[in-house]
């Protein structure tokens, strides 16, 4: 024979779990990425394509929802060492499991009051700038300063619906009354008056306080706003952002809805009240707008992407 089998191995990857626990309005938040990858006697597959000792990769997938459920996700260690043991004792053909988990870590968002369902992922945005000068000959000197954030992700486990849309013969989506709401936003904002900023308080704060409070406004709108729609939330922000700055004129807001759907338990027999979450990563919805005070004109590009 001229070719023999080496090391092989096979398995689900990157299944994205998200678990949500539930303590009244408090709740706890683990998000994963999990992948996972089966070794032992799986020469017949690659030889004679028997699949008579092959666990579906798609199950390997199910167990990890299931296994979210069931257990909980107390940690990415002791999950990872439930699911290895799994697999090795429950299928002869297999082994060894090699368990490979990312975790992403949520700070939570403050707000006031008892609630805890708003959170931020911890070190993800970007902050932006772009100044143009334009010396304008005789009408005179013209600068415009934007300022903004990009890729600050943030997820409520509650207190977001969406129902009443249009259904025609193609749509498909179930109605919600309590999802997960979760973005990256992704925003740009425009100082009034030459980039000097607005009268007051406001105006005398320097660059980075003015970014810390803009950003401050986007979270504090986020977690605070019961959504019926991702663009109400959108506007929402936005207006925060213009009635509590009089340094900013204008807003664009470019906010990806990052999808998380329920996971399907029920053929494992087990319910899902709101606690565990495939989370998709495209296609996603997105929603994009700009926010003005009344009277201004829009200079912001509409297209955030190009933006550095
Ligand atoms: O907040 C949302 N806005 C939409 O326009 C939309 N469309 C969709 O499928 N899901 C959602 N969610």
């Amino acid at each position: 024979m001229p070719t023999v089998l080496g090391q092989n191995q096979y398995g689900k990857a990157e299944t994205r779990v998200v678990r949500v626990t539930r303590d009244g309005p408090v709740h706890h938040i683990r998000d994963l990425n999990v992948s996972i990858a089966l070794s032992g006697a799986m020469d017949d597959v690659h030889l004679s394509g028997s699949n008579a000792r092959v666990l579906p990769t798609d199950t390997t997938k199910n167990t990890v929802f299931a296994f979210a459920k069931e257990h909980g996700i107390a940690s990415a260690e002791e999950f990872a060492v439930r699911l290895a043991r799994h697999f090795v004792t429950g299928q002869e053909a297999i082994g060894t499991a090699r368990i490979r988990i990312e975790e992403y870590a949520w700070d939570r968002i403050p707000v006031p009051g008892p609630g805890g369902h708003s959170f931020v992922r911890r070190g993800r945005e970007t902050r932006t700038a772009q100044v143009t000068f334009d010396s304008g000959g005789a009408a005179g000197e013209r600068w415009q300063i934007l300022s903004g954030l990009k890729g600050l992700v943030v997820m409520n486990t509650t207190d977001s619906e969406f129902h009443g849309y249009v259904k025609d013969r193609y749509t498909t989506l179930p109605e919600t009354r309590d999802r997960i709401l979760a973005t990256e936003v992704n925003a740009c904002w425009r100082h009034v008056r030459d980039g000097e900023g607005g009268g007051g308080e406001e105006g005398k704060a320097g660059w980075d306080e003015r970014y810390e409070r803009t950003r401050g406004h986007l979270l504090a709108a986020f977690a605070e706003t019961y959504s019926l729609s991702l663009q109400q939330t959108l506007y929402a922000m936005g207006s925060r952002v213009i009635e509590q700055t009089p340094g900013i004129d204008e807003i664009r807001l470019s906010l990806p809805n990052k999808h998380h759907f329920l996971a399907d338990l029920r053929p494992f027999g087990l319910d899902n009240d709101n606690e565990v979450y495939f989370a998709a990563d495209r296609p996603y919805g997105l929603i994009e707008a700009t926010v003005l005070r009344d009277g201004a004109t829009a200079a912001v590009p509409v297209d955030l992407t190009n933006l550095p």
